[in-house]
């Protein structure tokens, strides 16, 4: 579990980060949102040090981080940086196996483990002996990730990892990611400026404005339980999309007028979203459509009581 408290990061007298607490549970994916410059970045480089806090305290695990050797600290986490951070002049292979290089261990146990993050991300051998400038954005961001995963780290500290990409595959990079294994037991901070991608991904979401939190909260209570006007309006945009993201099958089957005699065959946790797009595409479950349409509106009134 990470824990901040009261934490500040002031810039030649400017905050950038203005007494902010939160905490990301174990095995949990936080996002850090907002727009530019409100300070996600100065944070998330707080939590591994590579920017010391000025004021305020970090704890991993109950454990202080500036009682503990900057290197120890780090090797528990992983960190993706912004446009996937590789080293422009190390082939994929020699930039994979920089922490493993650190820590020194054999080549083979190396080379059976890049093997591995390769196939999980969906990367070919091949690239191994390239450069990354001949590689795709998305292969590039994919590089970055299995060169924080290398060691299995319980934490990965995520900097926008996936905004060099276009919507649609950002869309498929989502799915993809939530279900890879490799991440399912870890705590991870992700920075995006990305209001989709906070809601595909994020467990809980802290919500930043000019270097404070404004509302830290699952991305339901984001959207139904809005703190302030701030809340409200940054969500406006695209409220009825997340709505429809955010809404699970299970939470329209407890409504009294939802027709269940239908024969729908989706599971529980599907979001709306996705069941209204697949039965969109088949005009004989036009009926099936409008019935859900309608308990989905139901279900919106409910919560905005
Ligand atoms: N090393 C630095 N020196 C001076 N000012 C800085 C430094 N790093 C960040 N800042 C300032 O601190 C504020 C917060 O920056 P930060 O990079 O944390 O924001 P951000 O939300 O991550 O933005 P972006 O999404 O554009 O990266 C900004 O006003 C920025 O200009």
């Amino acid at each position: 579990m990470i824990t901040v408290e009261s934490v500040s990061k002031l810039f030649e007298g400017i905050p950038a980060v203005d007494d902010i607490s939160f905490q990301a549970n174990d095995k949990e994916i936080l996002v850090l949102l907002g727009t530019s410059g409100c300070g996600k970045t100065t944070t998330l480089k707080m939590l591994n040090r590579l920017i010391d806090a000025d004021a305020g305290t970090i704890h991993i695990n109950g454990k202080n981080i500036r009682e503990q050797k900057v290197e120890d600290l780090r090797m528990g986490m992983g960190f993706v940086m912004q446009h996937s951070g590789l080293f422009p002049h190390y082939t994929i292979q020699k930039n994979i196996a920089v922490v493993p290089d650190l820590l020194k261990w054999d080549k083979k146990k190396t080379a059976t483990r890049t093997e591995e993050l390769l196939h999980k991300l969906h990367l070919t051998l091949d690239i191994l002996d390239k450069f990354p400038n001949e590689l795709s954005g998305g292969q590039q961001q994919r590089v970055g990730i299995a060169r924080a995963l290398i060691a299995n780290p319980p934490i990965l500290l995520m900097d926008e990892p996936f905004g060099a990409l276009d919507n649609i595959t950002k869309a498929d990079i989502h799915e993809e990611f939530k279900s890879l294994e490799e991440l399912k037991n870890k705590t991870i901070v992700l920075v995006t400026h990305d209001v989709q991608e906070a809601f595909e991904l994020g467990h809980r979401i802290c919500l930043m404005n000019q270097g404070k939190i404004i509302q830290t909260g699952t991305p339901k209570e984001m959207l139904y339980q809005a703190k302030n006007d701030f809340v409200t309006n940054f969500f406006s945009e695209n409220r009825l999309l997340l709505e429809y993201k955010t809404t699970l099958y299970s939470d329209l089957k407890s409504l009294t007028n939802f027709n269940n005699d239908t024969n729908f065959q989706f599971s529980d946790d599907t979001d709306i979203w996705t069941i209204l797009q697949k039965l969109s595409s088949d005009h004989s479950l036009n009926e099936d459509y409008e019935t859900l349409v309608r308990a989905f509106n139901q279900y919106r009134k409910l919560q905005m009581l």
